[in-house]
């Protein structure tokens, strides 16, 4: 028998095979798609600790998370690399896309609020002391873009492999530090003291640092490129503070003002980091225009 598509009324034709186009349909011997995205490995991953139902939610909703943050780590360790070689139009590219990546992450929040305090409260006993605030790649990704606070590498400090990631990371120019010396580099005058800073410090808003992102602002057709890259790092930092926002308001649906498995305060905590300002003085610059 064939399987040539019938004539005529689609109900009576026998299923389409693709084999017949030269579909590949063997696979001894030969990469399929299993085996080049380790399908098997990432399937096996989802272990509940309990029957509750909406706990394969919760698990996938963060396994999924972990890896687009992955995404992110690769796309923002290229950006900082490209602006440090001055090639910023390569880095624009990569940091539009860490931008779409949270918009991504965002507009996950929308799955994981279907589940209701009844769902969550089956399985939150099981989570222990576990909480998203050991997530060592959102540290990473803190670090990396310049909000370094020290504090932070304690929960890892039972593990020298990550110990060692996040320390490394602090040792290196942030997103930001790379954008200032990207400045200077142009001509602009970005004060000695940001320079030569102590890469480990978390960044302390510095007037010298606003005055030129305001010389910028006052003439963009001058500056275009730093006023391109600027506005790229006030995107990024605006999609950062939606996924903030987005995650203390679904907390607050979910366990109200429960202290967190983490042992913070929970939506307190949470509500205290809203405050956080990334590139303080590209917001400030605002203000004073
Ligand atoms: C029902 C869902 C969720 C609840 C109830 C929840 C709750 C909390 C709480 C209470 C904290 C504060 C730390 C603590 O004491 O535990 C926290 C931190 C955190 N959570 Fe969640 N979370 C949820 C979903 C998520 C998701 C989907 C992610 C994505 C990876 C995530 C990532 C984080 C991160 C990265 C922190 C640290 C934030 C920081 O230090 O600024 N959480 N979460
Ligand atoms: N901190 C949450 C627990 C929690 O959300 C969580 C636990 C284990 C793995 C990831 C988590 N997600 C984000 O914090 C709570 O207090 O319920």
């Amino acid at each position: 028998m064939t399987n040539d598509p019938k004539p005529g009324c689609p109900m009576h034709a026998a299923p389409y095979n693709p084999a017949t186009e030269g579909a590949q349909m063997s696979f001894d011997g030969r990469m399929s798609y299993g085996d080049y995205l380790h399908i098997d490995q990432i399937l096996s991953a989802q272990r509940q600790l309990t029957p509750a139902h909406d706990e394969m939610l919760f698990i996938i909703q963060h396994q999924t998370s972990e890896l687009w943050m992955k995404l992110a780590l690769h796309e923002l360790n290229a950006a900082r690399q490209a602006i440090a070689a001055s090639r910023t139009p390569e880095a624009f590219k990569m940091l539009a896309r860490i931008s779409r990546i949270f918009e991504q992450l965002n507009n996950a929040w929308d799955v994981l609020r279907t589940m209701t305090p009844s769902d969550y409260t089956t399985f939150r006993e099981g989570l222990g002391q576990s909480s998203g605030f050991q997530s060592w790649q959102y540290r990473l990704i803190e670090y990396a873009v310049g909000n370094r606070n020290l504090a932070m590498l304690k929960p890892h400090a039972h593990r020298a492999d990550l110990t060692a990631l996040l320390e490394a990371e602090l040792a290196r120019p942030s997103l930001y530090d790379e954008a200032l010396r990207h400045l200077a580099r142009a001509g602009l005058p970005v004060p000695d003291d940001v320079l030569n800073r102590d890469l480990r410090q978390p960044w302390v808003v510095h007037e010298g640092v606003q005055r030129v992102w305001e010389t910028v602002y006052r003439d963009p057709a001058q500056h275009w490129q730093a006023y391109e890259l600027a506005e790229k790092l006030v995107d990024f930092e605006d999609y950062f503070r939606r996924w903030r926002f987005n995650h203390v308001t679904t907390v607050e649906r979910v366990i109200g003002l429960k202290r967190g498995t983490g042992g913070t305060g929970g939506v307190s905590y949470l509500r205290r980091m809203l405050d956080v300002e990334l590139f303080p003085e590209l917001w400030h610059l605002r203000t004073t225009l």
